[in-house]
């Protein structure tokens, strides 16, 4: 790496998306931003920005992308009209976001071909994430062979829960034989979180707990205590856990055996049932929380049905990971739904009063892209809304490591 090196390119590659940043941690400012859409569908929209030089300015392309492989060529393409493109000397790394590291990688890695071939391996226990990430990063070598690809793992933050939180109640040999126990997802935004809420609260994260709600698409609760992960809702996969988009999370296991004698499913046709036709979209059709709003407010019954279960969930994971920490002193929304969404906020802890937990309404409905605090001056718990920034967290692991690499 040359010292004039400073820029990084984020690749989070989601099972039909790619969102990417291109960062100058020369001083963390973003060069371009953007993000690939419905790849893979006629349908598909590279949606790009640049925030510097002479094409400054939003652009958009639309049309088929039949693939992740596609979809970075483009955004190659992109960024080489704006004189920022792949062959740029003052690229240092490309960092890549990877769901599942198993327990194997609890810190960012270097990407060889022994690595790729480990996180190929996980692939059955992240089957619409890690196969997108590993197209990724195959195709972002292809383009710069010279290039350091630096992946860090979903599941790194969650290394430090305790046994107790991370075994399944199963027969250990077959759990230890397998693999099987919590792993956790999201762990990036967990971490980048509840370190900022510890910023907003003018404390070190160390003295701080945290209850972490990342509500997007895919959706997670975690309990941090002191800055280290001690329980977090997703488990061997991303299915656990909260109502999702598309995903069941928590299910009695044996829906699973009863579909299988009783409505003569198969294994793939379940998988299939409560990764991408369960949730939201499941309880009522849509999986956008600005649909089902809409929907309630003109008195849809199954918008307010899925609304209600997915708040039920969300609230039995706060009440549970309080009892976890013993002493909480934030709660922060996260992500899509959780930054913008203020009816899913207030109905998650309206009632908690009694837990210490209570919202200044006015607060609760401001429009802000920062961090902020919402509950009540008098609240003994604050509650904040902390915009998540899962790209420029992975531009610093991926710059620390390559910088300290390059010290050697
Ligand atoms: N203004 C909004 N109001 C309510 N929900 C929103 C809003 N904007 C986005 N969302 C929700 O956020 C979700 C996407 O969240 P995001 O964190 O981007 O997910 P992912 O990274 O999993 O794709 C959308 O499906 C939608 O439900
Ligand atoms: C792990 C996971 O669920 O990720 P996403 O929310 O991007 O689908
Ligand atoms: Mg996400």
């Amino acid at each position: 790496m040359t010292a004039t090196a400073t820029r990084v390119l984020v690749l989070n590659s989601g099972s039909s998306s790619v969102k990417y940043q291109l960062l100058d941690m020369h001083d963390g400012s973003r060069l371009a931003v953007g993000l690939v859409e419905r790849i893979g569908e006629e349908t598909s929209r590279l949606t790009h920005t640049a925030l510097t030089g002479d094409s400054a300015g939003k652009r958009e392309r639309t049309g088929p992308i039949a693939d992740h492989e596609a979809a970075l060529k483009a955004v190659a393409e992109e960024l080489s009209a704006d004189g920022l493109g792949l062959d740029s000397p003052e690229l240092a790394a490309i960092g890549h976001r990877v769901v599942h590291g198993g327990l194997r990688f609890t810190e960012p890695t270097v990407v060889d071909d022994e690595v790729l071939a480990e996180v190929e391996r996980l692939v059955p226990v992240a089957p619409l994430h890690n196969p997108a990430n590993i197209t990724g990063i195959r195709t972002a070598r292809a383009l710069r062979p010279d290039l350091p690809q630096v992946a860090v793992f979903d599941t790194a933050f969650h290394t430090t829960m305790p046994e107790s939180a991370a075994r399944y109640a199963i027969d250990v040999e077959t759990a230890d034989a397998h693999r099987i126990r919590r792993y956790g997802f999201h762990g990036t935004s967990h971490a980048y979180v509840s370190r900022e809420t510890a910023r907003l609260l003018g404390k070190a994260p160390e003295d701080v707990n945290v209850i972490v709600l990342h509500l997007g698409n895919g959706a997670s609760a975690s309990a941090v205590r002191g800055g280290r992960c001690v329980d977090t809702s997703m488990g061997l996969t991303p299915l656990e856990g909260l109502v999702m988009g598309t995903r069941s999370g928590d299910i009695d296991p044996a829906v699973t055996f009863h579909l299988q004698r009783v409505a003569g499913m198969s294994t793939d046709e379940i998988d299939v049932l409560l990764n991408k036709k369960s949730g939201l979209v499941g309880l009522c059709g849509d999986n956008d929380m600005r649909e089902i709003r809409r929907r309630i407010d003109e008195g849809d019954e199954r918008a307010q049905l899925a609304f209600d279960v997915y708040i039920h969930r969300l609230k039995k994971y706060i009440g549970a990971y309080y009892a976890v920490l013993g002493r909480v002193d934030a709660i922060a929304f996260t992500a899509g739904v959780g930054e913008n969404a203020a009816p899913v906020r207030e109905a998650a802890v309206a009632g908690l009063e009694e837990l210490g937990l209570a919202l200044d309404s006015a607060l609760n409905d401001e429009r802000s892209d920062d961090a902020r605090l919402i509950s009540a001056p008098d609240a003994r718990v604050a509650v904040a809304v902390v915009p998540t920034d899962e790209e420029l967290e992975i531009a610093r692991q991926a710059f620390t490591l390559v910088s300290d690499n390059s010290l050697d």
